[in-house]
């Protein structure tokens, strides 16, 4: 478990990105957060890998501070996986997924093993291990960046914005896949998104912030859609344009539920019957 404990961070030039910032992330799950430019998602992501240092308060990973570990250590035993992929172009699909192992001291077999096995895992064909970044399709970086977030085997990957550079389809598809993945690896996820049906749509826990990282709400997708906690939150996640009202119409017999402007969402079926 991941916990923040009346956390801030003041740049060196006096901003306060982050004020007095407490949350639990818990293990095995998806904490999403979400909000808009500048609200200081990516300082509270960076705080948990130091990549960035709180200035007030503690984050603890197991009750453990950050603070008195050592950072290049501790970001060897987390995944990161960043906008745009953040891949080294000048190496190899298989050299950027085992960088890390190789730095803690893997051996270059089973290094190339398991790059070839984590490419199996995130969807990659091992026919794309010796291309290099700008001869892969962004969807495909995007992926080669989460198996070089998994390549340490983390119990924490901390993911900014990983899909954010690439088309909708693509999107989706990456989307898809993370939910998959996780069903079988169960990792401590931190997801940072300014996308809220991303954040819908791949969080256990959702927590919206406004400016300076202060928590507007959090909770399940159906906890804030069913109970909006203020009118910056119902703004936030488009109560209020009827996006998220859906209504059920009946189709020759079927029941379809369409969203606010009319477009069909899906087909209504009996939980009961499945039963
Ligand atoms: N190194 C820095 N020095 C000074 N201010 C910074 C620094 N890094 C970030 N900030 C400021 O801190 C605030 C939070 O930035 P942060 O990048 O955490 O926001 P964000 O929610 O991740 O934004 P985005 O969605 O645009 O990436 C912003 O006002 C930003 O300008």
């Amino acid at each position: 478990m991941i916990e923040f404990r009346g956390v801030g961070k003041r740049f060196a030039d006096g901003t306060d990105a982050v004020i007095d910032f407490s949350l639990v992330m818990p293990s095995h799950q998806v904490t999403v957060l979400v909000g808009s430019s500048g609200s200081g998602k990516t300082t509270i992501l960076r705080m948990i890998n130091r990549m960035v240092d709180a200035t007030e308060g503690a984050v603890e990973i197991d009750g453990e501070n950050v603070a008195t570990l050592e950072p290049v250590q501790l970001r060897r035993r987390i995944g990161y996986v960043m906008q745009s992929a953040g891949l080294l172009p000048h190496r190899r699909v298989l050299d950027n997924i085992t960088t890390v192992p190789r730095l803690n001291g893997m051996g270059r077999a089973t290094a190339d093993e398991l790059g070839l096995s984590l490419m199996d895992t995130v969807g990659l064909d091992r026919s794309l291990a010796r291309r290099y970044p700008h001869q892969l399709s962004g969807g495909q970086q995007q992926r080669v960046g989460v198996a070089r977030g998994l390549a340490v085997d983390p119990n924490i990957l901390l993911m900014d914005e990983p899909f954010g550079a690439v088309d909708p389809i693509v999107r989706a598809d990456l989307q898809a896949e993370l939910m998959r993945l996780q069903r079988d690896i169960g990792k401590t996820v931190v997801f940072v998104t300014h996308d809220i049906d991303e954040a819908f749509l791949l969080g256990d826990q959702v927590v919206i912030l406004a400016t300076g990282g202060v928590i507007a709400q959090k909770g399940t997708p159906a906890e804030i859609l069913a109970n909006p906690a203020s009118d910056f939150v119902a703004d936030f996640i488009g109560a209020d344009r009827g996006r998220r009202s859906l209504r059920i119409v009946d189709q020759g017999g079927r029941r379809i539920v369409v969203d606010g402007d009319g477009r069909a969402a899906g087909v209504l079926t009996d939980d009961s019957a499945a039963r």
